[in-house]
């Protein structure tokens, strides 16, 4: 498996093999063994997310607080989208800081964001399945947004049309907020 380092520490782009022949193809999306071997550690995910969105909607910057925060391995299996990671860890010295990739059912690569980081993805195709994995459990009491624009962490998200967001991402707090309300990672 290609393993590439992201600017961030712990942020890895993986790209398991796909092996084509006359009937198509075929890859291991997940194996715990080369997942470990990859990340140096064993992580237990937990659940499996899949969400469908059309061009233009853009989902996050998602994080949850304390002993609630999750580890993320994301894929797409239809369409494409640009996959941003923040980090929101403030002892780190890329705190605030966002590294992205292009994930698509074509490139199959795959983005690890581990906990201490937030996640955000905009659509660049007519609609897009992400399928993601988590080391934690969803827990709407530890669940948190920031800003999709927040001027101090400055993410360049590409051309995809009019941006969709969710009420709760519209009005989403920004990096100093979340901040000065002890929400972010030490
Ligand atoms: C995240 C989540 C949501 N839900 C429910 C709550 C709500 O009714 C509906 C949609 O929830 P949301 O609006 O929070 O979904 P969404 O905006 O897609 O949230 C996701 O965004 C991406 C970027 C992430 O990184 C994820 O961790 C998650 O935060 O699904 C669950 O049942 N389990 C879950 O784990």
């Amino acid at each position: 498996m290609k393993v590439t380092k992201t600017s961030l520490d712990g942020v890895l782009i993986l790209e398991p093999p796909v092996f084509g022949d006359e009937r198509g193809w075929f890859t291991e999306s997940f194996n715990h063994q080369k997942f470990a071997d990859a990340v140096g550690r064993e992580v237990v995910f937990v659940q499996d997310n899949h969400s469908c969105s059309a061009r233009g909607v853009l989902r996050g910057i998602h994080f949850q607080t304390g002993e609630a925060a999750q580890g993320k391995l994301v894929r797409v299996t239809a369409g494409e989208i640009y996959d941003i990671a923040v980090d929101l860890r403030k002892s780190s010295p890329t705190f605030g800081q966002w590294t992205g990739v292009v994930l698509s059912a074509g490139n199959k690569k795959q983005l690890w964001v581990p906990a201490g980081f937030g996640h955000a993805f905009l659509v660049t195709s007519e609609a897009a399945e992400v399928q993601y994995k988590v080391d934690a459990y969803w827990s709407p009491d530890h669940e948190r947004s920031l800003r999709w624009d927040d001027a101090e962490v400055g993410v360049i998200w590409p051309e995809a049309g009019e941006f969709q967001l969710s009420g709760k991402d519209a009005e989403a707090p920004t990096l100093d907020d979340l901040k000065q309300a002890g929400d972010l990672f030490d």
